[in-house]
């Protein structure tokens, strides 16, 4: 489980811990991770020359780490800057930067934002890892300049190098020369100290202009921001540096690794039956998209359900059950319905059968999963609920812009005219929780990184899906793992005699997500377990999962593979025995 806590906290509990240990010591051991981890990046580049470091320096601890770490650097023969771009940089980390050879550019900071922004630029060309050390935890709001005007620049020498190389990977006309890894990899790397600079936000929003890193290593504990998304799409890897802080309040926000899945997975004994491993309902198809049933159906199947009910339209039937012969299409008991895939507001005679089946899991206390068209047909088919209240126990999957739809329909956004689907994906973590708060539901706020938000529990976000993941059918697939791991909670709380709770459907359907991240990783061909490993990892360039890594896959790829995703879930971590 990957955990993540305010920054508040995190600052509290290093105040805490520098009171017994000395803060240069506490300092260096966080440098000498800085320092590691480029040196590393450096090594598997298999340069002809010496490596090169520019630091990136503001005025308060995190611009000392950064000195403390090219002193270090400096030390091993990797040439070293440290552009000092506050009035009052640390004064013992500069002193340890200059004993060690290190070279210090001090740009007139009387001049222009501009004029010192472009001293660094021409400082960073050609190195090989930037280390941005201008703010840490101790950044308030946006960056002030000559820091926004200073990162602006970077970014755009970034990207333009990364262009040139990305002309140069295409093979050159002349001599058909590929440029090989080292060439490929020439773009300088950055290494955030702490967090990446600008970044901002306790809930993944991001503040405004900031140094997107190619890896963070971050001291004590991760801060929000490195695991909220879409601020967590700038962390790149992330990298935890162990100081002996401790913490005890609850986390901000917490990750589902390999390790934590299988001890959420229902997995049957010798004694079990379709019963015990759940029945799921599953109503989805129309008139207008009539297959959408047969992902889900597959998926729900793949994922271990004791049986699939389904129930849409006839043309569809036949093409289910040649997909999934063990599919029942006659109505029955069931543990977990799902509503919605494929549904159609203009397919009356399905929305009816939606309804009637959320009538009788809402009665029967059984959890549901409302997907697509349900949320689109919310208010006909809650209506109908006794004080049209869905209940602790439904799962909401929507993504951003149905997300936005159901916001602005239950008036979370009136006095603004509504949410918009932009406003969502700016700050998902605060509009899932405002979803939770409008129905009472787990909300799945589906996207690259996908939050699992219950009313008052802790959220889950799960980062497993690679971008080849947002394709047609993606999320009926999702829907489909869902109402089995659904059913499959209910069954287990059956036996047990004892009430499913919001709190422990909220981390199945977490596992869930994350099988189907996971099957779709492995689909598109990479490691099962993406390479932003937080914790004491060697970062190696094999490890730097570039963008595109992978390939095209359908949804039915994903399918295939989440049996596998299931394996290897269950051989990571302990499992919970349902017999
Ligand atoms: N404290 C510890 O036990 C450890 C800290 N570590 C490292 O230290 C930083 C936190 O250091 P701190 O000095 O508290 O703050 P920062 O260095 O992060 O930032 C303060 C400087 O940044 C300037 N600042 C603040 N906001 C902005 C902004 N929006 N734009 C531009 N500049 C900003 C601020 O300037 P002032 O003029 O306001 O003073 C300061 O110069 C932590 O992140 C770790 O990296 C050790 O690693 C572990 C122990
Ligand atoms: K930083």
């Amino acid at each position: 489980m990957i955990s993540a806590f305010d920054t508040a906290t995190i600052r509290q509990a290093e105040y805490d811990l520098v009171a017994h240990a000395p803060l240069d010591h506490v300092m260096k051991k966080a440098a000498g991770a800085v320092a590691e981890t480029c040196a590393q990046l450096i090594a598997a580049r298999d340069l002809a020359r010496a490596g090169r470091v520019v630091a990136l320096v503001g005025g308060g601890d995190n611009g000392g780490d950064a000195l403390y770490a090219v002193a270090m650097l400096a030390r091993s023969a990797i040439e070293c800057d440290a552009v000092i771009l506050h009035a009052e940089p640390h004064p013992r980390g500069c002193q340890a930067a200059e004993d060690a050879g290190v070279h210090l550019v001090r740009p007139d900071l009387s001049r222009s934002p501009r004029a010192v922004a472009q001293a660094v630029a021409r400082t960073v060309i050609g190195c090989d890892v930037i280390i941005d050390g201008l703010v840490g935890t101790g950044g308030r709001g946006a960056l002030r300049e000559p820091f926004a005007t200073v990162v602006t620049l970077v970014r755009a020498g970034l990207a333009d190098a990364g262009d040139r190389l990305g002309r140069t990977r295409r093979q050159s006309p002349q001599t058909g020369h590929r440029p090989g890894t080292s060439e490929r990899s020439r773009r300088p790397l950055v290494v955030a100290v702490d967090t990446p600079s600008g970044l901002g936000g306790e809930d993944g929003s991001v503040a405004g202009v900031h140094l997107p890193a190619d890896v963070t290593v971050t001291m004590g504990a991760l801060k929000p921001q490195a695991v909220l998304p879409p601020a967590s799409y700038s962390v790149g890897q992330v990298r935890l540096c162990d100081l002996g802080v401790t913490i005890s309040t609850p986390e901000r926000a917490r990750s589902l690794g390999a390790g934590d899945v299988g001890c959420a997975w229902s997995v049957p004994g010798p004694s079990d039956h379709k019963y015990t491993r759940g029945v799921a309902q599953v109503v989805a198809g129309s008139t207008e998209y009539p297959f959408t049933g047969v992902m889900c159906v597959e998926a729900a199947a793949r994922t271990g359900a004791g049986m699939v009910r389904y129930s849409g339209p006839a043309e569809a039937s036949l093409a289910v059950l040649s997909r999934v012969p063990e599919a029942v299409g006659a109505p029955g008991r069931f543990q977990a319905c799902l509503l919605g895939p494929g549904l159609s507001e203009r397919d009356d005679a399905r929305i009816e059968q939606a309804g009637e089946l959320m009538r009788t899991a809402h009665a029967a206390n059984l959890p549901m999963v409302l997907d697509a068209g349900a949320l689109r047909a919310w208010r006909r088919l809650v209506s109908q609920l006794p004080g049209g209240e869905i209940g602790p126990l439904a799962v909401l999957t929507p993504h951003a812009g149905e997300a936005a739809m159901l916001l602005t329909h239950l008036g979370a956004g009136s006095q603004r005219g509504g949410i918009s689907r932009a406003e969502v994906e700016a700050e998902p973590l605060r509009w899932a929780t405002r979803l939770t708060e409008c129905t009472g539901a787990i909300v799945v706020l589906k996207g690259a990184a996908t939050l699992i938000v219950a009313p008052g529990e802790i959220p889950y976000v799960q980062h497993q899906a690679p971008a080849w993941a947002g394709t047609a059918g993606s999320g009926d697939v999702l829907a489909g793992i869902l109402v089995a791991v659904a059913a499959a909670a209910q069954a287990q709380s059956e036996q047990a005699g004892a009430e499913l709770t919001q709190a422990d459907l909220a981390r199945r359907i977490a596992a869930g997500v994350w099988v189907h991240g996971t099957a779709a990783r492995l689909a598109a061909g990479l490691r099962p377990d993406r390479p932003a490993a937080v914790d004491a990892l060697s970062v190696q360039a094999e490890d730097v999962e570039p963008i595109g890594a992978g390939a095209p896959i359908i949804a039915t790829d994903i399918i295939a593979a989440v049996p596998q995703a299931i394996r290897h879930a269950l051989a990571a971590g302990p499992l919970r025995y349902a017999g």
